[in-house]
């Protein structure tokens, strides 16, 4: 059985491809539930369900400050934003549209991404 060649994959895109990705977020039709974090004051029963908040004007900042190990973490948090709101809005309603909508165009976009690199 032929071994399976231990070697890593060219990981020195991927700060330029998160700083792609988090862009095309950012400026998707559909971001606005996401770009800024959620103000747990005006909104009931929030901090209590949503353990780990995140949005998009997180990740920049954690971007921006180099706290992200690998893309790895980084997609973490981006799906951390749309898991967020899977748990916190119904599927039928303009929000939970929207972070399915988001987190297929992410997934699509990434994977692309990858592919090319
Ligand atoms: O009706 C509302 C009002 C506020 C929010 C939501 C729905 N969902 C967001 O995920 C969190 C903020």
């Amino acid at each position: 059985k032929q071994e399976s060649p231990r070697t890593a994959r060219d990981d020195s895109k991927d700060l330029a491809m998160c700083r792609i990705l988090l862009a095309e977020l950012e400026s998707h039709q559909d971001a606005g539930p996401f770009l800024t974090p959620v103000n747990p004051k005006s909104v009931p029963g929030y901090r209590k369900i949503i353990k780990k908040p995140m949005d998009f004007s997180t990740i920049r900042d954690k971007l921006t400050n180099s706290q992200y190990l690998n893309l790895e973490t980084f997609i973490i948090d981006v799906n951390l934003v749309f898991d967020n709101c899977e748990k916190f809005n119904e599927d039928n309603s303009v929000i939970g549209r929207a972070g399915h909508t988001m987190r297929r165009f992410f997934q699509r976009r990434w994977t692309e991404l990858l592919r090319q690199n």
